[in-house]
């Protein structure tokens, strides 16, 4: 698969540790930084990965910042994005199965490298499951409040 991955600055070691795991499991992998761990501002990020993935150069993106949330904020204010926070592998398969995920999001100040390789496998190893909750899917694209 084509995995873009980014992070600000709480996150570069973890971003680092999982490009490599992801490309020694076949990935291609386009990091969009940061490169070092200077302060950055983590919507700048997301906005990135945001974009790689609604215009298809993409297919899945991995969003990390300290807690994930901000990061996480970010990416889901691209409608193309749908960017689940995890911290265990059964929400990151949830999160392909039910919602179509297409971006994760994991805080490295909560999560350790471990349980983070595996919300990766979880992730990427789970298809959608269509059915009753395509539409659910669809409403988030097509919001009616
Ligand atoms: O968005 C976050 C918090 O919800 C992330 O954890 C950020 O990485 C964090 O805010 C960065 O904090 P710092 O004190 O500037 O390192």
């Amino acid at each position: 698969m084509r995995i873009a991955i980014a992070s600000d600055h709480a996150a570069v070691d973890l971003k680092a540790v999982l490009r490599e795991y992801l490309i020694g499991a076949g990935h291609e992998v386009a990091d969009l930084g940061p490169e070092t761990a200077d302060r950055v501002d983590y919507p700048d990020y997301g906005y990135k990965l945001a974009s790689v993935v609604a215009d298809g150069t993409v297919q899945f993106g991995v969003a990390l910042c300290g807690s994930g949330i901000g990061i996480s904020m970010a990416v889901n204010r691209d409608p193309a994005c749908r960017c689940a926070l995890v911290g265990e592998p059964l929400s990151a398969a949830l999160a392909r199965e039910h919602n179509d995920a297409n971006v994760i999001a994991m805080g490295a100040r909560l999560t350790g490298e471990d349980m983070a390789k595996a919300c990766l496998d979880a992730f990427f190893s789970t298809e959608f499951g269509g059915g009753r909750h395509a539409g659910r899917v669809e409403k988030l694209s097509n919001p009616s409040f």
